[in-house]
């Protein structure tokens, strides 16, 4: 049986709509920043939770706006899903990198260029991502 680990993680964009990713240490692939969803927490607590851990950044709850759940091939642990609670935030603030994440890039979704991308990036949060940003304000104007 297929091994799902439930996590949860953000999209970060910068006013110029670039996006934030991250590789974490020992790995190839640039993902979201979050992790794994501990016991009883919730998905927003969590990737608050880790996007203190990983990036030193203290988001409001309010800040955080839910883009949907999605699921992939987990790209660090072979033969494991990961079942992802996704969540996006607007920041105009530096970043950078702590605890285990080793390197960080600010990427354009449309055209990310020669980077490698988790599977659940690629196929799911960055097209959903993009599509989210295209749509017109909900009150038409
Ligand atoms: N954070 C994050 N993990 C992802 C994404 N896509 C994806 O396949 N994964 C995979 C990578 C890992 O196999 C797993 C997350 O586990 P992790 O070990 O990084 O989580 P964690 O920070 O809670 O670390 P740990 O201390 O529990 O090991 O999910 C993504 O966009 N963001």
């Amino acid at each position: 049986m297929t091994r799902l680990i439930r996590i949860a993680a953000s999209v970060i964009a910068r006013p110029d709509g670039y996006v934030l990713v991250v590789r974490k240490r020992g790995t190839t692939a640039f993902m979201q920043p979050g992790g794994k969803i501990d016991g009883a927490e919730t998905a927003l607590a969590a990737v608050r939770r880790e996007l203190y851990e990983e990036l030193q950044i203290e988001v409001a709850e309010g800040a955080l706006d839910y883009l949907g759940h999605f699921s992939a091939l987990a790209a660090n642990e072979p033969g494991a899903t990961v079942d992802a609670e996704i969540f996006t935030l607007q920041w105009g603030e530096p970043v950078s990198s702590a605890a285990e994440i080793e390197e960080i890039r600010w990427v354009d979704p449309a055209i990310p260029g020669d980077i490698e991308l988790a599977a659940l990036t690629r196929d799911h949060i960055f097209p959903a991502w993009m599509a989210r940003r295209n749509l017109p304000p909900a009150d038409g104007g």
